[in-house]
């Protein structure tokens, strides 16, 4: 099955998502963050992003359902501090949903000018990613905001965005407003838009540009046995994933490369496209504390789907810490003991990558066998 019309609205509304986080970041005030009961920030960039996405979603496919991480419960109070959210979210969500297409768009699909929503449509927007996720059907996932920490340090942060359909992702967006198109050149042209449809290859488009415009580059995971020459591509925030244990599996390799430390699925993004020093990628992600059962922290849906095809589209693959695939069907997360963390890197790598896992594992006295 083709999904040229998905990739097509995909790539749209994270093109737009990541025009207004960027202009949302140039103007950010200090009461637009709040700070959610897992002690996360969210700003009106997250809020307003995934209203946008989400009403592009629902108008190209109204039958569709859709996992987003935010809801709008706070934005809903009869506060003064809500209704100020409330309508700079409205305002910033309208701003971009109206903007007229640029070249490649499909007029009848986009919501294009002068079609603005009304406030209760855009909460309700935002509330349609409440669905609790499951086994089958066309799903779409959204991270409006994925690295929000890294957002408001004005690092990198991507806004996300996947279609998953029988638990497979079959589509995978991944926006990068700070990413440089070359990262081994930091002064470069930044702004990157990742995307994949499983079966035709990933690729990499500046986000100034769309696929119509100007030919996508086909991105591929550089290909290479020897773990030595490898690169960890680890999360900037220490609380996220351990760096420690990354180090020990980066030694049992004879890593000797710099880890990147970045926020966000940007990482994936450079995986794919190989960034480092021209040996392969390694994106690692293990808990702080506990595995499996015991994990600190369960991951998301939306934090892995458009990545993990990205990775594989690139000639990559990804599973958890016991080789495991990630399994995008079990519910909004990927399973409370399902899941043992996020290995991924290029196929001639990564059964060595596990065993050196495994390893350090075993120093560390955790065993991979399920408790
Ligand atoms: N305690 C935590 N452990 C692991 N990941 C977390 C934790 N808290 C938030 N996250 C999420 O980790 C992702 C950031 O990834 P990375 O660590 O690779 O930069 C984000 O999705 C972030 O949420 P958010 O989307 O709200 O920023
Ligand atoms: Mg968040
Ligand atoms: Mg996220
Ligand atoms: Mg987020």
């Amino acid at each position: 099955m083709s999904y040229s019309k998905e990739k097509e609205l995909a790539i749209s509304a994270v093109r737009r998502a990541c025009g207004l986080t960027s202009s949302v970041f140039n103007r950010l005030v200090q009461n637009e963050k709040l700070v959610k009961g897992d002690k996360s920030p969210v700003t009106v960039g997250d809020f307003s992003a995934q209203a946008l996405i989400s009403a592009m979603i629902h108008h190209a496919f109204p039958s569709d359902v859709i996992v987003g991480e935010e809801d709008a419960a706070d934005l809903r109070l009869d506060t003064s501090e809500s209704t100020s959210l409330r309508e700079r979210i409205v305002a910033l969500a309208n701003e971009a949903l109206t903007q007229p297409l640029v070249d490649g768009e499909t007029a009848e699909w986009e919501i294009g000018p002068g079609k603005e929503q009304t406030s209760a449509e855009l909460l309700d927007a935002i509330d349609r990613g409440n669905y609790e996720g499951g086994r089958t059907g066309r799903m779409w996932c959204i991270d409006p905001i994925d690295g929000t920490k890294g957002f408001l340090r004005a690092d990198q942060y991507a806004v996300c965005l996947a279609l998953i359909v029988d638990s497979i992702v079959q589509v995978g967006v991944i926006g990068c407003p700070n990413l440089p198109l070359d990262l081994s050149n930091p002064s470069g042209e930044r702004g990157c838009i990742f995307f994949a449809v499983r079966g035709e290859g990933a690729f990499q488009i500046p986000i100034t540009s769309s696929p119509s415009i100007s030919p996508p580059t086909k991105i591929q995971i550089p290909l290479t046995s020897d773990t030595s020459k490898l690169t960890f591509l680890e999360s900037f925030e220490s609380a996220h994933a351990s760096h420690s244990t990354a180090s020990a599996i980066a030694s049992l390799l004879g890593v000797t490369n710099p880890p990147i430390r970045m926020d966000s699925q940007a990482k994936y993004g450079c995986l794919a496209r190989g960034d480092g020093n021209g040996g392969g990628g390694v994106y690692m992600r293990l808990p702080v504390s506990g595995l499996g059962p015991t994990a600190s922290y369960i991951e998301k849906i939306w934090d892995h789907a458009p990545g993990s095809l990205l990775v594989e589209e690139a000639g990559g693959i990804i599973s958890d810490a016991r080789g495991h695939p990630l399994d995008f069907g079990l519910g909004r997360t990927l399973g409370k003991g399902e899941n043992w963390g996020v290995i991924a890197t290029g196929k001639d790598v990564h059964a060595k990558v596990l065993e050196a896992v495994k390893k350090a594992f075993e120093s560390e006295g955790k065993t991979l066998a399920k408790a």
